[in-house]
C-alpha cells in the first residue's frame, strides 16, 4: 500500500504536479523507524529546463499586479496552511523525524506566520520622492526577477515559505529546490499557494542534489539565489552566483555562545540552554552549543541541567508525549556519535547521555559535555545534533573575547540579571541573531541571519524586502537641459 507520505509526482511546475522517473531516484526514509515511506525522482535537465522557463514566463505579469492583489493570495495561502496544520504537520515528522509536538508549533505555523506578514506587507512597498530644489528624483522599489531557494533538511516547510514568501510579495518568481533528505513538504507549500490562486509558473519545486541547485544557480535566467544550508556548501554556491553577478543571502552554519553570568536565573538559563540545544534533536543552525557557564554557578547549572535533560521523552514522534526524536538520517546519526566519541577522546567529561539510545531508528540521547576547553574540535565545529559543550568563564572581558573566536557569527545569548552588562556583552558580540534572557526565538517580525561565515543577507522582516527587491532611481529635470556644447 502506498504510504500516506507518498507524493502525487516529484516535481510541482507551472502550477502541477510533474514526474520524470529517468531521473535519479530519491528514497524518502522515515528517520524513527528506517523505513522506506516515499521515493522522487532528482530533476532531469528537462525538468530543470521546464521550472525555469514557466518561472521566467510567469514573472512579469506577477509584478504588474498591485501589491495588495499579491499579498491578498499570499494570506489565502496563510489560512489554508493554519487550517491544515495537523495533516502539514504529520508530513513535516515524517520528512524529518521531529517529533508531532515541536512540528505542530513551529514548521507550518511559522510558514504560515510568513506568507501572513509579507503578504500584508506586500501593499507597503513603495519608493520615496526626493526633492531637488526645481527637480526631483523618485525611487521605484522593483522586483529582482527569477529566485532560486535551495534549502537545508531540518525545516523543510518554514524554508521554502521563508524564501517564497518575500520572494513572491516584492513580485518575483521562485524556483526552489529542498533538501534531498526532506523533499515533500515543499511540494505542499506550492500546491496550497496554487489552490490559494497563485498564477502558474511562480513557484515551482524541483527535486535533487547538489547538481541540480548548481545548474539553477549558474542559469543566466537567475537573478538571485537564497540558500539555507552549511559553510562549505554556501562557500561554493555563493562563489557560483558571484560569476553571474546574482544576487544572494546566505543562512548558513554556526557555533554560537550562550554565555550565562553567576547572577542569572538559574532555571531560566537551564532552559534556555536546553531550547538552545535540544530543540529538533539539536538540528537547529542557530544553536548556543558552546554554553559558557560563570565558575562560580557551574556545579549548581550542570545538576539542573543533567536532571531536567533525563526527562526529555524519546520515542514515536507521532505521539504527542514524545518531546524528543531522531537524527533526520543514519548519516547524520554517525557522524553526530563520531563527534561524541571525539568529545570523550579529548577528556571532556560526560554529564549525560552520550551513546545512541536503545530503540529503532536514529535516536541519540541528549548529551551534555562539561569541562570542555577552546581548543577540543567539539568547541570548534558545528555538529548539528544534541551535543552541548559546557565551558567555564571566569571575567566578562574574558568570555567575549572566547565567544567570539570562531569563524562563525550566526547567534549568541546571554542570561545575566544585569541590564546593563546584558547589553555590553550583547554589544559586542560577533553575531546576527541574539538573545538575551532567551535563546532560539525567531518570530517572522524579527531580521534572521548570520555575519562573518555564517551567512550574508537577512531572512523575515523588512530586512528580507531589501534582499527580494532593488531600487530604481529617476532624475526628473522640470527645465532645460544645460550642455557644454
Ligand atoms: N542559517 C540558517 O538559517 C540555517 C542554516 N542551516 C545549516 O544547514 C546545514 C545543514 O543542512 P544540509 O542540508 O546538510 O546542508 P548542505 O549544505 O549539505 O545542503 C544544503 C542544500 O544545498 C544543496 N547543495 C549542495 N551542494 C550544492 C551546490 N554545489 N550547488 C547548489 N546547491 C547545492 C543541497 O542539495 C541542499 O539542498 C547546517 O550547516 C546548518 O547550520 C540549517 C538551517 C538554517
Amino acid at each position: 500500500m502506498t504510504h500516506p507520505a507518498q507524493p502525487t509526482a516529484s516535481h510541482f511546475i507551472n502550477g502541477a504536479y510533474v514526474e520524470d522517473t529517468s531521473g535519479t531516484e530519491i528514497p524518502v526514509i522515515y528517520a524513527a523507524t528506517g523505513e522506506r515511506i516515499a521515493t522522487v525522482h532528482a530533476a532531469t535537465p528537462d525538468i530543470v529546463e521546464q521550472a525555469l522557463s514557466s518561472a521566467k514566463a510567469a514573472q512579469k505579469e506577477w509584478a504588474k499586479m498591485t501589491g495588495t492583489e499579491r499579498g491578498r493570495i499570499l494570506r489565502r495561502a496563510a489560512d489554508i496552511i493554519r487550517d491544515r496544520n495537523h495533516e502539514l504537520s504529520v508530513l513535516e515528522t515524517y520528512d524529518t523525524g521531529k517529533p508531532l509536538q515541536e512540528t505542530l508549533v513551529a514548521d507550518a505555523t511559522s510558514g504560515a506566520d510568513a506568507l501572513e506578514y509579507f503578504g500584508g506587507l506586500a501593499g507597503s512597498l513603495t519608493g520615496e520622492h526626493i526633492p531637488m530644489g526645481e527637480d526631483w528624483v523618485y525611487t521605484v522599489r522593483e522586483p529582482l526577477g527569477l529566485c532560486v531557494g535551495i534549502g537545508a533538511w531540518n525545516y523543510p516547510t518554514q524554508i521554502a515559505c521563508w524564501k517564497g514568501a518575500p520572494a513572491l510579495a516584492c513580485g518575483n518568481a521562485m524556483v526552489f529546490k529542498p533538501s534531498e533528505t526532506t523533499p515533500l513538504c515543499a511540494l505542499k507549500v506550492a500546491e496550497i499557494l496554487h489552490e490559494a490562486g497563485l498564477p502558474a509558473g511562480l513557484y515551482n519545486v524541483i527535486q535533487g542534489m547538489g547538481e541540480v541547485g548548481g545548474a539553477l544557480v549558474t542559469d543566466p535566467r537567475v537573478d538571485k539565489v537564497s540558500l539555507t544550508g552549511s559553510v562549505p556548501t554556501g562557500k561554493k554556491v555563493y562563489a557560483a552566483a558571484a560569476s553571474g553577478m546574482k544576487h544572494v543571502t546566505m543562512e548558513l552554519g554556526g557555533k554560537s555562545p550562550l554565555i550565562i553570568f553567576d547572577d542569572a536565573d538559574i532555571d531560566n538559563a537551564v532552559g534556555g540552554a536546553i531550547n538552545g540545544n535540544f530543540y529538533s534533536s539539536g538540528q537547529v543552525c542557530s544553536n548556543g552549543t558552546r554554553v559558557f557557564v560563570h565558575k562560580n554557578i557551574k556545579e549548581e547549572f550542570l545538576k539542573s541541567l543533567a536532571e531536567r535533560t533525563n526527562n526529555a521523552i524519546l520515542g514515536n514522534p507521532l505521539d504527542e508525549e514524545t518531546n524528543f526524536g531522531p537524527m533526520v538520517t543514519e548519516n547524520q546519526m554517525n557522524i553526530v556519535l563520531g563527534y561524541i566519541e571525539k568529545g570523550k577522546a579529548e577528556g571532556a567529561r560526560l554529564i549525560c547521555g552520550g551513546e545512541r539510545a536503545d530503540m529503532d531508528g536514529y535516536y541519540i540521547k541528549p548529551t551534555v559535555f562539561a569541562d570542555v576547553t577552546d581548543d577540543m574540535v567539539i568547541a570548534q565545529e558545528e555538529i548539528f545534533g544534541p551535543v552541548m559543550a559546557v565551558l567555564d568563564f571566569e571575567t566578562e572581558e574574558e568570555v567575549i573575547a572566547r565567544a567570539n573566536a570562531t569563524e562563525f557569527g550566526l547567534s549568541a545569548g546571554v542570561f545575566t540579571n544585569d541590564l546593563s552588562r546584558a547589553h555590553r556583552v550583547i554589544g559586542q558580540m560577533e553575531a546576527g541573531s541574539c538573545f538575551i534572557n532567551s535563546y532560539n526565538d525567531a518570530p517572522v517580525e524579527a531580521p534572521f541571519g548570520g555575519v562573518k561565515a555564517s551567512g550574508v543577507g537577512r531572512e523575515n522582516s523588512k530586512e528580507a524586502i531589501n534582499h527580494f527587491s532593488q531600487v530604481k532611481s529617476v532624475y526628473v529635470r522640470m527645465g532645460d537641459v544645460e550642455a557644454a556644447f
